[in-house]
């Protein structure tokens, strides 16, 4: 698949078959993270590729959360076990993080390529016929999460991934017409 295609064809998959990815299809995409654009070559990123306990850890993380809406105890520990057995149900998650530069200048530029490293997983995942969802929030902040998944203090974790083959691909979202957003500027 062309780069032009992949592009095209990405989506956020949120239905996967029960197949995980390979070992080989994650290092292909973690390794195509890591060939991004990136000032001072900082290797800002770090990756988290979670196990079911470390993704059931997590979800149970999320589900405390969403359970503080609950109308009882019994409602609030049902919300807390269905997001810890969702997530532990996931055929895989990663966690992208960056290393957090005192140099606040040098911490954006980190972001920036941080993302454009999940950017480039997304896309290698497509052209190997695997799906990925990017999700964030505060959950992202929450030290049960961070420690349900290792993160240690000093990195922040700027995406979770969810990563696998897809059951059912989204419909493309339209976006607003390029000639609407661009300036050609003489
Ligand atoms: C930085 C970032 C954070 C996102 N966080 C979430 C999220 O927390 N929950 C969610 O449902 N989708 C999240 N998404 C996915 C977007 O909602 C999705 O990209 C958008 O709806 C367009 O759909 P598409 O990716 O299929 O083109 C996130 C995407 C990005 C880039």
């Amino acid at each position: 698949m062309n780069l032009t295609d992949a592009i095209s064809a990405r989506r956020s998959v949120r239905k996967f078959t029960d197949r995980p990815p390979t070992r080989e299809e994650l290092e292909q995409m973690l390794s195509a993270a890591t060939l991004v654009p990136n000032h001072r070559l900082t290797n800002p990123w770090r990756f988290y590729v979670l196990g079911p306990e470390a993704r059931a850890g997590y979800g149970l993380a999320l589900g405390n959360r969403k359970a503080k809406k609950a109308t009882d105890e019994a409602h609030a520990e049902s919300i807390r076990k269905a997001t810890s057995d969702e997530h532990r149900a996931q055929p895989c998650m990663l966690i992208v993080a960056m290393v957090l530069n005192e140099n606040l200048e040098i911490r954006e530029e980190d972001y920036a390529s941080t993302m454009m490293a999940t950017q480039n997983i997304c896309l290698t995942a497509v052209s190997l016929g695997l799906g990925t969802y990017i999700r964030s929030g505060a959950i992202m902040d929450d030290p049960a999460a961070r420690a349900a998944v290792g993160v240690p203090e000093g990195e922040r974790i700027i995406a979770v991934l969810s990563v696998g083959t897809p059951l059912e691909v989204p419909d493309a979202k339209p976006r607003r017409a390029v000639a609407e957003v661009t300036h050609w500027v003489d």
